[in-house]
């Protein structure tokens, strides 16, 4: 099947430059929050994923597939590999439009098994917005920055109040995301 033919970012979305405060090139990105599935460091099974800003629009992060990822014997799960990219889009989005903002559509493009043991190379890249509407795509290279590329994903964030996340999730969430000592303000 091939890729939507929808133009991509749609029509209406506006360039965007990162916020003032954002972190600049180079900088690691620490984790969010200490439980996140993606980048948690407390969450054993998680896929403790690392990112660092990259050049232009860009956030660059690496999952490395354990046996806990698994779907068929030895290849990461489908689920998991779209994980890993609803955490690289939202890094990119957070990150450097420093808006919170959840995740409305996400769609990947599966090209290559991902066997256990290798390791996903990233690029995630703000393409633009549209009101509260957040346009972000990414790439994945199996096991080095040009490896062949394994999956393709593009996604839509809508951007929120705080509130969403006090009112849906965890009433005590900004506590606690502050207590992981890793959020920025
Ligand atoms: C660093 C952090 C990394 C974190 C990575 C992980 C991120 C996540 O996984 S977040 C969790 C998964 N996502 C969620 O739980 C979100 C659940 N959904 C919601 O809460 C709501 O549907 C929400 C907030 C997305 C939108 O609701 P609401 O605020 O009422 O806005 P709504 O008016 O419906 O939509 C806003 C705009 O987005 C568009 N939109 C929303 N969803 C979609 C969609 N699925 N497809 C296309 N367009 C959409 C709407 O059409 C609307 O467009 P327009 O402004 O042109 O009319």
């Amino acid at each position: 099947m091939k890729n939507s033919g929808e133009a991509w970012p749609p029509e209406g979305t506006e360039p965007v430059a990162a916020h003032p405060d954002a972190p600049g090139p180079g900088t690691k990105l620490g984790v969010h929050f200490s439980e996140c599935f993606g980048c948690g460091d407390e969450q054993d099974g998680g896929l403790h994923m690392e990112s660092t800003v990259g050049d232009g629009l860009t956030v660059k992060s690496q999952f490395t597939v354990t046996e806990a990822h698994q779907g068929a014997p030895g290849l990461a799960h489908g689920g998991l590999l779209a994980c890993a990219f609803d955490e690289a889009l939202g890094s990119v989005a957070g990150n450097l439009l420093r808006l919170p903002a959840v995740t409305g559509r996400l769609e990947t493009d599966f090209r290559r098994p991902v066997p256990v043991g290798s390791t996903l190379f990233i690029t995630a890249t703000l393409d633009g917005m549209d009101g509260r509407k957040i346009y972000v795509s990414a790439e994945g290279r199996l096991d080095a920055e040009d490896g062949p590329v394994a999956v393709r994903a593009r996604a839509l964030f809508v951007t929120v109040e705080f509130d969403h996340f006090t009112t849906h999730g965890d009433p005590n969430a900004w506590k606690k995301m502050r207590d992981s000592n890793r959020v920025n303000p």
